[in-house]
C-alpha cells in the first residue's frame, strides 16, 4: 500500500536531523499561525496563491529564493564547522553518510531552488515591464512554472525529516547514483525535485521567449531592448536548449534505477561516461543561465546609478549572444581527466578560454559606463563594484582549470571548489542581490534601508573574501573536494579561516533580514511617488508607477530610442496623459496552477517511495485540472475604462506630490 514507506523512513534517532526538522517545524507553524491570527488565508489565496500577474509571481519567487538561501545556507554552515575540527583524532559531530548528504542538497539546492529562482523571479517582475506589456504570454502558464518549483523544492526539505536525500553530490554521477550503490530514496529525491523543478523552468524559458520576442511595445525593435530584457532572452534560449538535455538525462537515470536498465552501468553495454557528457551539456550552459541575468542587472545599475547610457550597448548584445552560443562548446571542460584524447581535450579547453574573450568585453564595457559617471554608492552599485573586482579573479582561475594539463592536478580539488563559488557567489548572487535592491521599489512602492544594506554588502563581500580564497591554497595543498575528515595538519588553519569567512556572511544574512524588517516598518518615509525612484531611471518600468497597477501601463508606451523613459524625459513627454482611457483585458486568477503544484507534488512523492497508486492518481489529476482549465471560456476579464482612468488619476495626483516631495535615499 505504501510502498517503501514506513515510519522507520522518519529518523527518530538522530538528534541533528530531528533538530532540524523541528526548526523547519515551528517556523512552519509560526507563520502558519501568524496567516490565522491576522485571518490572512483569503487574502494570500485570492491575491497570491491563484494569482497570474506577472509582479506577484516574481515576488513569489524571490521569496522562494530567499527561503531556500537560509535552507542552503545551513548546510554550509554545517560543513563549514564540520571541516574546521575534524581532524586527526576529532572526526567532527558529523558522520560521512550525513556529510555527504549536506554537500548534495547544498549543491542542488543552491543551484534549483535559490539561484534559479532568484533570477526567475526578476525576470518575472522586471521583464514585462521593460518592454511595455502587461503580463507575460502564458500567465497561467507562469503560475504553473512557479508552483512545480515551490513544490520540487518541498520534495527536497521533505527529505530532511523522511527518508534522506542523495549522497551523490548536485552531479549525481553513476554508477554512484545508481542502484547498486545507493539503493535508498536519497537519489529518487534528488531526481523527482530536480526533474519537476526542470519541467518549470523549460516552461519559463518558452514563456520568456515568447514574450519578449511578440509583446515588446511599438517601436521597441530588439536594438532598442533594454540589456536585462536582452540578457533575459539569452539566457531563456539557453533553458530552452539546455533543459530538455537534463530532463532526458535524469530520465534515463531512473530507468536504470526503476526498471534495471543499463544506459548508465556499463553492463549490458551501457557507459557511465555517457551521463558525465549528457549532464555538463545541460550543466554548463546553467552556470550561464544563472550568471547572464546578473550581467543584465549590473548593466542597468552602472548606467542608471553613473547617470550615463551604458557604454557599448551593441557590444554587450553581441558578446551575450557569443556567450549564449559558445556555452555549448565547452561542457567536456568538467571531465577533462576522463581521458578523451589529447586533442579532444585541447579543443575544449581552447573554447573554453575564448569565452573569457567576450565576458572580458562586459567588463570593460562596465568600466567605461562608470568612467567619467557621477557613481552613486547606493548598495546596488557596492554590489556591482564588488562583482567587477571578484568576478574578474574567478574568471582567471576559471581560465587556470581549462587547461586541461592544468587541471588534472586541480581537477576535484578545493581549487575548483573556490572557483566556482567565486562565479556563483559574486557574479550570479551579487547580481541578485542588486537587482532586488534596485527594483525593490517599484515593485512595492517604497525602499530597502540603505544603512543595513549597505552593513549586509561590507559583511557578505568580506566574508567571501575570507571564506572562499583560503579555498585556492588548499586545492594547491592537495586537499579534496567533498572531504568530511581528514589527516593533513597543514590544511586545518586554512579551514578555520574559512570558518571565519562564513561566520562573516552569516552576520551579512541576519542584516538582510534586519534590513527587511526596518524597511517594511519605516516604509511610510521612503515611498516612491514618482514612479522613477533613482531618479536617473532609464528603461519603461520607471515610466509607470511604484507599486505599477495591475496592467502596467494604461495605455501601450511608445518606443522612439534606446533607454526609452531617458529619452521621454529628456523631450518633457513624460507627463502626456491620453484624452480617453480604454478597457484594458486582464487574465483571471486561477487556483488551477497551484493545483498542479500540489499533485506534482504527490506524483514525485509516490515515483520516489514506490507508492504506485499515489503517482499514477496525481499524475491522472495533473492532466484533469489542465484539460478542465483549457475547457474554460472565460479565462480573461475587463478592467472597465473609467476604473482605469481612476486609478491614472490618483497616480497622477501622487505625482504632482512628489515633486515637492523631497527624496534622497537613506
Ligand atoms: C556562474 C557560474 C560560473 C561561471 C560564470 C563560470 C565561468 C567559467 N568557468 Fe567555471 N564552473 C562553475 C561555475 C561557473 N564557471 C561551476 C559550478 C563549476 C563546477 C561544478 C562542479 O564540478 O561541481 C565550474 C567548473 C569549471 C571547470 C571544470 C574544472 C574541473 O572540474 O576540474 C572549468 C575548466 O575549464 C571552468 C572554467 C570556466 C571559465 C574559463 C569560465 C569563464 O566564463 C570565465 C570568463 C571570465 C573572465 C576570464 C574574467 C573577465 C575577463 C577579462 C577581464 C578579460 C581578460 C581575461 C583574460 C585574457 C583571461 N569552470
Ligand atoms: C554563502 C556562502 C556559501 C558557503 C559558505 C558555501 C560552502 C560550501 C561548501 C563548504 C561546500 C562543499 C565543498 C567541498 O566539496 O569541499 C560547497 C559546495 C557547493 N556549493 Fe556552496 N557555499 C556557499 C554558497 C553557495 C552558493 C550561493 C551556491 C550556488 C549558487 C553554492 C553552490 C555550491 C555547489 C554547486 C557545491 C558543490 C556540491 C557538490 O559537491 O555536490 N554555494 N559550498
Ligand atoms: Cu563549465
Amino acid at each position: 500500500m505504501f510502498g517503501k514507506l514506513s515510519l522507520s523512513a522518519i529518523p527518530f534517532h538522530v538528534p541533528i536531523i530531528m533538530g532540524s526538522v523541528s526548526v523547519v517545524l515551528l517556523g512552519a507553524a509560526l507563520i502558519l499561525a501568524l496567516i490565522t491570527y491576522y485571518r490572512k488565508w483569503g487574502y494570500l489565496w485570492h491575491e497570491w496563491l491563484t494569482s497570474v500577474d506577472h509582479k506577484r509571481i516574481g515576488v513569489m519567487y524571490i521569496i522562494l529564493a530567499l527561503v531556500m538561501l537560509l535552507r542552503g545556507f545551513s548546510d554550509a554552515i554545517l560543513m563549514r564547522s564540520q571541516q574546521a575540527v575534524a581532524l586527526g583524532s576529532d572526526h567532527g559531530f558529523l558522520p560521512p553518510g550525513h556529510y555527504d548528504q549536506i554537500f548534495s542538497a547544498h549543491g542542488t539546492i543552491m543551484i534549483f531552488f535559490m539561484a534559479m529562482p532568484f533570477l526567475v523571479g526578476l525576470m518575472n517582475v522586471v521583464v514585462p515591464l521593460q518592454i511595455g506589456a502587461r503580463d507575460v504570454a502564458f500567465p497561467f502558464m507562469n503560475a504553473v512554472s512557479l508552483w512545480l518549483t515551490v513544490f520540487s523544492a518541498g520534495l527536497v526539505m521533505l527529505s530532511l525529516g523522511v527518508g534522506n536525500f542523495s549522497h551523490a553530490g548536485w552531479t549525481g554521477y553513476p554508477p554512484l547514483s545508481g542502484l547498486h550503490y545507493s539503493p535508498g530514496t536519497g537519489v529518487d529525491y534528488w531526481i523527482w525535485s530536480i526533474q519537476l523543478s526542470g519541467l518549470g523552468s523549460l516552461m519559463t524559458g518558452i514563456n520568456f521567449l515568447v514574450t519578449i520576442l511578440k509583446m515588446r511595445a511599438p517601436g521597441m525593435t530588439l536594438m532598442r531592448m533594454p540589456i536585462f530584457t536582452w540578457t533575459a532572452l539569452c539566457t531563456n534560449v539557453l533553458m530552452i536548449l539546455a533543459f530538455p538535455v537534463l530532463t532526458v538525462t535524469l530520465a534515463l537515470l531512473a530507468l536504470d534505477r526503476y526498471l534495471g536498465m543499463h544506459f548508465f552501468t556499463n553492463a549490458l553495454g551501457g557507459n557511465m561516461m555517457m551521463y558525465l557528457n549528457l549532464f555538463w551539456i545541460w550543466g554548463h550552459p546553467e552556470v550561464y543561465i544563472l550568471v547572464l541575468p546578473a550581467f543584465g542587472v549590473f548593466s542597468e545599475v552602472v548606467a542608471t546609478l553613473c547617470g550615463k547610457r551604458l557604454f557599448g550597448y551593441t557590444s554587450m548584445i553581441w558578446a551575450t549572444i557569443a556567450i549564449t552560443v559558445l556555452s555549448f562548446t565547452v561542457w567536456l571542460h568538467h571531465f577533462f581527466t576522463m581521458g578523451s584524447s589529447a586533442d579532444v581535450n585541447a579543443f575544449f579547453g581552447i573554447m573554453t578560454m575564448i569565452i573569457a574573450v567576450p565576458t572580458g568585453v562586459k567588463v570593460f564595457n562596465w568600466l567605461f559606463t562608470m568612467y567619467q559617471g557621477r557613481v552613486r554608492f547606493d548598495t546596488p552599485m557596492l554590489w556591482t563594484l564588488a562583482f567587477m573586482v571578484t568576478f574578474v579573479l574567478g574568471g582567471m582561475t576559471g581560465v587556470m582549470l581549462a587547461i586541461p594539463g592544468a587541471d588534472y592536478v586541480l581537477h576535484n580539488t578545493e581549487f575548483l571548489v573556490a572557483h566556482f563559488h567565486n562565479m556563483l557567489i559574486p557574479g550570479a548572487l551579487f547580481g541578485y542581490f542588486a537587482g532586488y535592491a534596485f527594483w525593490f521599489p517599484k515593485v512595492f512602492g517604497f525602499a530597502l534601508n540603505e544603512k543595513w544594506g549597505k552593513r549586509a554588502f561590507w559583511m557578505w563581500a568580506s566574508g567571501f573574501y575570507l571564506a572562499f580564497m583560503p579555498l585556492y591554497v588548499l586545492g594547491f595543498l592537495g586537499m579534496p573536494r567533498r572531504l568530511e575528515y581528514y589527516t593533513n595538519p597543514a590544511w586545518h588553519p586554512w579551514l578555520e579561516i574559512a570558518a571565519v569567512g562564513a561566520a562573516f556572511i552569516l552576520i551579512g544574512i541576519v542584516f538582510q533580514v534586519i534590513q527587511l524588517v526596518v524597511s517594511i516598518r519605516a516604509r511610510e518615509t521612503t515611498r516612491d511617488l514618482s514612479g522613477d525612484y533613482w531618479r536617473d531611471g532609464r528603461t519603461l518600468e520607471w515610466s509607470t508607477a511604484s507599486p505599477p497597477p495591475l496592467y502596467n501601463f494604461a495605455q501601450h508606451p511608445v518606443v522612439q530610442s534606446r533607454d526609452a523613459f531617458m529619452a521621454m524625459k529628456q523631450a518633457g513627454s513624460t507627463d502626456q496623459r491620453p484624452d480617453t482611457y480604454h478597457a484594458i483585458l486582464m487574465p483571471k486568477n486561477t487556483p488551477a496552477g497551484f493545483i498542479v503544484g500540489v499533485l506534482a507534488f504527490f506524483t514525485g512523492f509516490g515515483l520516489i517511495w514506490h507508492i504506485w497508486w499515489l503517482a499514477a492518481g496525481a499524475a491522472l489529476g495533473i492532466l484533469a485540472t489542465l484539460i478542465f482549465r483549457m475547457m474554460q471560456d472565460e479565462v480573461e476579464y475587463l478592467i472597465p475604462a473609467e476604473e482605469v482612468q481612476r486609478i491614472e488619476a490618483a497616480r497622477i495626483f501622487r505625482h504632482a506630490d512628489a515633486d515637492s516631495y523631497q527624496q534622497v535615499p537613506a
